[in-house]
Parts: structure tokens; sequence; C-alpha cells
């Protein structure tokens, strides 16, 4: 970070204070001092009155490319102040002795933790040949707990909307929503899928061989859980307020969760979708508990949660990345509910932004402590951050993101952490295949799924692709030595591939047979008619 001032914006000083009188209106000034990460407050943005016009957008400075439309209290420089956190890795305790309770199984304390993501918090910077020994301690107890396989699920990736007001400051899957009404003056960038689109999409994939849909959207504000609560969405005085306009408003209205997740839930195939912020939209302006936001859901077909929009934890490191989002508690809320009503769930952590190592600790507690409570969470999902075309690398608040070494000490970290949680995920969408395959050695024993199709890492910068066939994971898995086994999301159903016997299609889906799944290319090739 440059300067003294990381700026989301180029405004000028008489600007800023004028921004400055809003946040305090909205009491985020107070927000901001406090380190209070317990505090119940949450949807900071929801009642500012002024917030949601374009007229607003357009005689204001601050708005720039990425405005939503409606104004968070934060969408004003990101100050140093900002960005002095209360919550800093420094311990008591030694890396000597936190690595030694990592290698003995102790459960680790968040103290530990940090020493273990700094390779000590006695030197600058990340000692190499610690940093080894954490891989190696972590890369061990991967072996006991789960032994020598390669879980893999055959997925789809299918993103309803992209439209999305919430306004996080590392993503960029979002359009401004107001550019999908009708009477937009410009073309949205963005997509919305009816019901009916969703089910030809999960079909064709169903048909394929997926066992799973993982289906997460932007918050689209014609979004409604079912027609009861659209009943009360439109009878609202203030729908505005609540960030709903009516179906009416748009070209293509992507209908209600509860009819979305009907489509998708084609022959059976296992739904996973509905992540915390969504239920937090299908249950505003209601008096609803999230357990009968959730049941209703199951009822529709949903059969578990993803856990995204934890990002970080830490209400200091929210204040700055996503302080439009649903808070700590409010995300926890929502998990046990899903929890309470059946659903399965996985968690995740965003990392490599704004936050420190201690962040990275007191959110892995928090996901232990979750577990504890639940045991729902069949693994856990490290997010790199992916910095590029994100409104916090734009306006210089980051300059990258995670280095590698913070990568592979995340894996590692993770595993020795979380001691009640089995399975530990390497992403190649975030690391790619050879990062990826390294992850496997560091903690990690899940290598996520085929997915099909890929957006939110695409459109922030991402560039390792979009679809891994069965093909491509058994020879990478078995590259390094270890045993691909295609596996049902829940991970109870598992097949384990003989690498000697192509070819390697998927067979635990409701429609699977073994037939290999092929790139688009492929397919388009086969569906041409053959040369003569
Ligand atoms: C894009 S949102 C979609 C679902 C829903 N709107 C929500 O926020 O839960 C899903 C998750 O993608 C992840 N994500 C978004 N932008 C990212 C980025 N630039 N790098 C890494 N992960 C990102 C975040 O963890 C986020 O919670
Ligand atoms: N879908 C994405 C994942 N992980 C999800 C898994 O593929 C799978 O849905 C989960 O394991 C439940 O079975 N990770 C990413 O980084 N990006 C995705 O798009
Ligand atoms: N959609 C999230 C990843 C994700 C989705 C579902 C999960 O269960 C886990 C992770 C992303 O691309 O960043
Ligand atoms: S992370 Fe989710 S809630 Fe936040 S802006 Fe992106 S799509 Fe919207």
């Amino acid at each position: 970070m440059g300067g003294d001032e990381a700026t989301i914006s180029t405004d000028t000083e008489s600007e800023r204070s004028g921004f400055r009188l809003d946040a305090e209106r909205n009491g985020a000034s107070d927000r901001l001092a406090a380190a209070d990460d317990d505090r119940l407050d949450s949807r900071r943005w929801r009642d500012d009155a002024s917030a949601g016009s374009n007229s607003h957008r357009l005689a204001n400075p601050l708005c720039f490319s990425h405005c939503t439309g409606i104004h968070t209290p934060m969408e004003r420089p990101v100050t140093e102040a900002d960005l002095t956190f209360d919550h800093v890795p420094q311990t008591d305790q030694s890396f000597e002795n936190a690595l030694e309770k990592a290698r003995d199984g102790d459960r680790l304390t968040v103290d530990d933790a940090i020493e273990l993501f700094t390779t000590g918090t006695d030197g600058e910077g990340i000692d190499q040949r610690r940093k080894e020994r954490v891989l190696e301690a972590a890369d061990r107890r991967r072996a006991e707990v789960v032994g020598e396989e390669v879980t893999f699920v055959a997925n789809l990736n299918n993103n309803v909307t992209t439209a999305c007001n919430v306004g996080c400051l590392f993503c960029n899957f979002k359009d401004a929503a107001h550019t999908f009404e009708s009477d937009a003056e410009v073309e949205t960038a963005g997509f919305t899928k009816t019901p009916d689109e969703s089910r030809e999409i999960v079909a064709d994939a169903v048909d394929r061989g997926i066992y799973e849909v993982t289906s997460v959207s932007g918050l689209h504000p014609a979004f409604a859980l079912d027609a009861e609560q659209r009943e009360i969405l439109e009878a609202h005085p203030e729908p505005k307020e609540i960030n709903y306009k009516p179906p009416e408003r748009y070209d293509t209205s992507p209908g209600t969760y509860t009819d979305q997740i009907a489509a998708m839930s084609v022959d059976g195939v296992h739904v996973h979708s509905m992540t915390p912020e969504e239920a937090y939209h299908a249950r505003r302006g209601t008096d609803w508990s999230y357990e009968e936001v959730f049941r209703r859901l199951k009822d529709a077909g949903l059969d578990t949660v993803p856990g995204t929009a934890a990002e970080i934890l830490v209400e200091e490191v929210r204040d700055v990345i996503c302080p439009g989002k649903i808070d700590t508690e409010e995300w926890l809320e929502a998990m046990e509910a899903a929890a309470n009503v059946g659903l399965g769930m996985t968690a995740t952590i965003m990392y490599g932004h704004v936050e420190n190592e201690a962040h990275r600790a007191l959110h892995l507690k928090r996901i232990r402590d979750l577990q504890d409570r639940t045991g729902n969470i069949t693994e856990f999902v490290p997010l790199s951050f992916v910095h590029q075309n994100t409104p916090l690398f734009e306006h210089d608040v980051v300059s990258s993101g995670p280095s590698i070494d913070e990568d592979e000490l995340m894996i590692a970290v993770s595993r020795l952490f979380l001691d009640n949680v089995d399975h530990v995920q390497s992403s190649w969408v975030k690391y790619g295949d050879e990062q990826g395959l390294k992850m496997l050695s560091c903690g990690a024993d899940d290598y996520m799924g085929t997915i099909l199709s890929e957006e939110i890492t695409k459109r922030a910068g991402g560039g390792y692709g979009e679809f891994r066939s069965f093909e491509d994971y058994v020879e990478m898995i078995s590259s390094i030595g270890r045993v691909p086994v295609e596996r049902s999301t829940d991970y109870e159903k598992r097949r384990v591939i003989d690498p000697e016997s192509p070819p390697f299609g998927p067979q635990l889906g409701p429609n699977a047979d073994g037939t290999p799944l092929l790139t688009e290319d492929e397919r388009a090739e086969r569906a041409l008619p053959a040369d003569d």
C-alpha cells in the first residue's frame, strides 16, 4: 500500500468530510473505532434512507464504476485508520511450543495459530525452514485423519444472477442491480436466469453425469424466498429500504429461491445452495427465523449449504471489505439454523487482502466453535483472494493477493487447527493445477469439483479455467502418488478410481454411467455432423 491513505476514490477534502458526516449519521465511525467483534448490529446501510437512487450516484463523484446504487457508510476513502487494527499478530506463545502442540495433536489456541501462520512472531517475514515444518506436521495430520485418498465431486456451478447491491469491495462477480432494469440507460454486463433456464442447464449437466449443482448468486432486488415472502415484500411501505423491487421492473426475473431450487433439483441431483448472505436476503422484510427459511428451502429440494459469505469473521475486517454484508454473529446464526434443520454445510475463509494473521486465527476459532456446536461442516475451503479486477486493488487498498507462502500456511494451519473438520479443500480455481496439487501435501485432501463453468474467480481476474475432467483429475492425483476418489457432496459415497482402467467418467450422479465429461469444445465437435 502506498502513501498515508489508501483511497477507493479520487475525491476532494470537502467531499470527503461530507461522507464522514454521512458515515457518522449511520454510526459507522463508532463502529470503525470499536473492535467489538460480538456486536449483533448488522446491515449498516439498510436504514440509510438517502441510498439507492441513480441520481445520487450520478451526482456523487465517489461513485466509481462499481457503485451499486445503494451506498454503504464505507463508500468513502479507506483510510490508514481503518486499516489500523486492534487485533494484531502478537502473542506470548513461542513458535516451537505451538508446533510441538500441533505435532502432538493438542487442541490449538488462537495464539498457537498466529505463531504457525507467521512462522513465529519473534521474527519478520516467513522463515522457510519453519514453514516446511508446519507443512510437514499438517501433511502428517492429513494422513492420520483421512489417509491417502484425494476426493473430488462431479459438479456444476450454476450462478442464477450477478445482480447485487451489497457492494463487497473484494468482489467483481456482481453487477449493479439498476443496470438490469428494463428502463436502464446502459446495457447490463451481467446475467439473470429464470428457473426454466436454470433447469435446462442443470438437466444437461445431470445427463452428463454430475452428482451436484452448486448455485451461489448476487442478491437480486426482485428475488423473494417464495410467494408468501413476495406478498410481504410487495406490501412493504418502503420497499427500497429493504432492497426490494418488483420483478416487473426487470427484463428478466430470477423468480423465487424456492422455484430456482425446485427447478435445479433435476432427477434428485444434489443441490448445494443458499449462502448465509442469500438466506438473509430470503428473509428480509419478514420476522421469520433462519430455521423457517431453511426449512422452506429444504422442502423445495435444497440439500446442503455453501459456507461462503464468511470472508473473515472479524468485524474490523468486514467493516473494510464488506460493510454491507451480514456480520459475524448473523453468519453464525444462519449456519446454525441450517444445521438445526438437518442441512449439511461447508465453511470457507477468504484471505489475503487487508487482514492479518490474528484475524485468520480468530476466524478459524469461530469455525471450530461452530463445528463443536453443529458437527455439520463436511469440509473447510480456503479461498485465496483474487485481486486483479476488484475495487480493493483498483483503489490501492491492497497491492496483491496472498503470497504462495501464505497460501500454503493457510491450508496447513486450517488442517492443524480444525481438529473437528475432516476435509480441507484445495481449490484449483484459485491455485491452478501445480500449486493446487502441492496443497494436497500441505494438509488438503479434497480437490474440489469439475464445476463445468466458473464466474466468480474469472471475473475477479483469475486465469485457471472453468473445468477439470475426470481424466485430468486421475492424471493429476496419480502423478503425486495418491488415490483418486469420486465422492458425493457429503463424502458418504465414495468410489475409488483405478488409474489403469480408463475411460474415466462420473458414476455417482443420478444419471451417471461412467461416460467421460467432455469440454464444451469437444461436445460441440461431437455434435457436428461427421465429415465424410
Ligand atoms: C460472489 S459470492 C456469491 C454468493 C453471495 N452473494 C454471497 O456473498 O454469499 C460467493 C463468495 O465468493 C468469494 N469471492 C468473491 N470474490 C472473490 C475474490 N475476488 N477472490 C476470492 N473469492 C472471492 C467470497 O468468499 C464470496 O462470499
Ligand atoms: N464451487 C467452487 C468451489 N468449491 C465447491 C466444491 O466444488 C463443491 O461444490 C463442494 O466441495 C461441495 O461438494 N471452490 C471454488 O474455489 N470455486 C468454486 O466455484
Ligand atoms: N463460489 C465460491 C466457492 C465455493 C462455493 C461453494 C462451496 O461449498 C465452497 C466454495 C467461489 O468461487 O469462490
Ligand atoms: S460477494 Fe456476494 S454479496 Fe458481496 S457483492 Fe459479491 S455477489 Fe454481492
